[in-house]
């Protein structure tokens, strides 16, 4: 037992040291991105599934809210919490559509779409990712695995963070750390002078 969580540990801090390597320059290309549509008045779609659709709540409420500095709220919403239109997209067309029927009605030209799998192959999220294309809108895909079909479907002006393991558990965790890179990085842009919120 003990050696299990300590094994589980270990690979999961390998899994990050790897991943330092590779994701550092996708996940910087991502910040600007970010950064470049906020200023130009445009806002993040966050989209994902179980484990990711918690991911991408985290970032939109910390968008929204603030990170650990004190600060304006920035525009970002979240795909998955919606129950009411979850259900009746789902119910009266397919599951599939879940997202890609919000993305057509809130996207704007300049928007970003953060959409997260793990598998890079979730149905719901590929088609979330066409109708951003169409909507002329960019795209940070947060992937794992070998990227899946998302990985064939970004352009030149998109981006892919794409973890470096095959299984699901390190690749959430890795999402989670990005995650937490890409608001540091947003506030870092934006908001260089401001001091750390001080927690009880
Ligand atoms: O891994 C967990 C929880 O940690 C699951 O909830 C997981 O997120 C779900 O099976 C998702 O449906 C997987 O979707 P995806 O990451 O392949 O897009
Ligand atoms: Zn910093």
């Amino acid at each position: 037992m003990i050696e299990h969580i300590r094994a589980s540990f270990t690979e999961s801090i390998q899994t990050k040291i790897v991943a330092t390597d590779t994701l550092a320059e996708p996940i910087a290309y991502a910040a600007q991105m970010l950064v470049s549509a906020l200023v130009n008045g445009n806002k993040i779609l966050c989209c994902g599934n179980g484990g990711s659709a918690l991911e991408a709540q985290r970032f939109s409420a910390t968008l929204l809210n603030r990170f650990e500095r004190e600060r304006p709220s920035l525009p970002a919403l979240s795909l998955t919490a919606e129950g009411a239109a979850l259900t009746a997209i789902s119910n009266d067309y397919q599951f599939a559509e879940v997202f890609s029927k919000q993305v057509r009605a809130l996207g704007q030209p300049g928007d970003v779409l953060l959409a997260i799998s793990t598998s890079g192959n979730s149905r719901n999220i590929i088609q979330a990712m066409e109708a951003a294309l169409s909507r002329d809108m960019t795209i940070v895909a947060l992937t794992g695995k070998d990227g899946g079909e998302m990985a064939g479907l970004l352009g030149p002006n998109d981006v892919e963070i794409r973890v470096p393991s095959a299984r699901t558990v390190r690749i959430h965790e890795v999402h989670m750390l990005a995650i937490n890179v890409l608001c540091e990085s947003i506030d870092d842009y934006l908001f260089p002078d401001h001091s750390e919120v001080q927690h009880a």
